[in-house]
């Protein structure tokens, strides 16, 4: 029996980190088989084309190399990471809570192409291709941490990112962070995520708060142990 695949997602520094290890902490806790992944694997060699875009070698802009190439190196990664590390788990009845998944491709990609009729050929191109012709598990859940730009580049100033203290090209692209969160939000209301609001009339909710919420939203889901 198939598994679960629940995915935290959102922009960059959006607590995804935080929110995704503390889940996967608290199901365990209460007897789940749960296992937790993240995107990029940067531990495995299949990021390496992943670590050369955001390093800049293909162009310092994100813009650079285009939505469908950036796409397929991340989608490569995921592949092996899946075969590799997770697929029997899941197809075994395991949950597992990922930290970004195909879903960031469609918030960070996708934030590439200003056209609605062309982002919206790319979004299907994306889902035909992770899903259907390279088979990876649709989620079952995608939870959307919404977090305002401007309270994630405070979040951010000073902190490392995953693959060193670098900025990747990304991170150094403060119009590109903006981009990407109008891009989310729409995309979370038309794919049916779950939105959670990581403010509060401006002000910024605990950690507990924001885990709290995904937590209830995830037990209507998964039952109890
Ligand atoms: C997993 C994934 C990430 N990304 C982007 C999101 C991030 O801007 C960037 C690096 O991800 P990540 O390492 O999670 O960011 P951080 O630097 O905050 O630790 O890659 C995609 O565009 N597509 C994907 O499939």
């Amino acid at each position: 029996m198939r598994g679960k695949l629940i995915v935290i997602e959102g922009t960059d520094g959006s607590g995804k980190a935080t929110q995704s290890g503390k889940m996967a902490a608290r199901l365990a806790a209460e007897g789940f088989t749960v296992r937790k992944v993240d995107y990029p694997n940067y531990q495995s060699q299949s990021s390496a084309l992943v670590k050369m875009y955001l390093n800049g070698e293909f162009g310092e802009r994100p813009e650079d190399v285009n939505a469908y190439a950036a796409s397929a190196f991340y989608a490569v990664d995921r592949i092996a990471s899946y075969k590799k590390e997770w697929e029997e788990f899941y197809l075994n009845g395991g949950i597992v809570i990922a930290d970004r998944y195909t879903t960031s491709n469609m918030i960070h990609q996708a934030a590439k192409i200003k056209d609605k009729a062309e982002k919206e050929r790319y979004l299907e191109w994306l889902g035909d291709f992770e899903f259907t012709k390279c088979g990876l598990p649709v989620p079952d859940k995608v939870f959307f941490l919404a977090m305002p730009p401007a309270v994630s580049r405070e979040l951010m100033r000073g902190r490392e990112n995953k693959a060193g203290n670098v900025k990747d090209i990304h991170e150094q692209d403060s119009d590109y962070l903006s981009y990407c969160f109008a891009n989310a939000c729409d995309i979370a209301a038309t794919f049916g995520w779950h939105r959670v609001d990581c403010t509060d009339s401006g002000q910024i909710k605990t950690i507990e708060q924001i885990h709290e919420e995904i937590y209830q939203e995830l037990h209507r889901m998964i039952g109890r142990a």
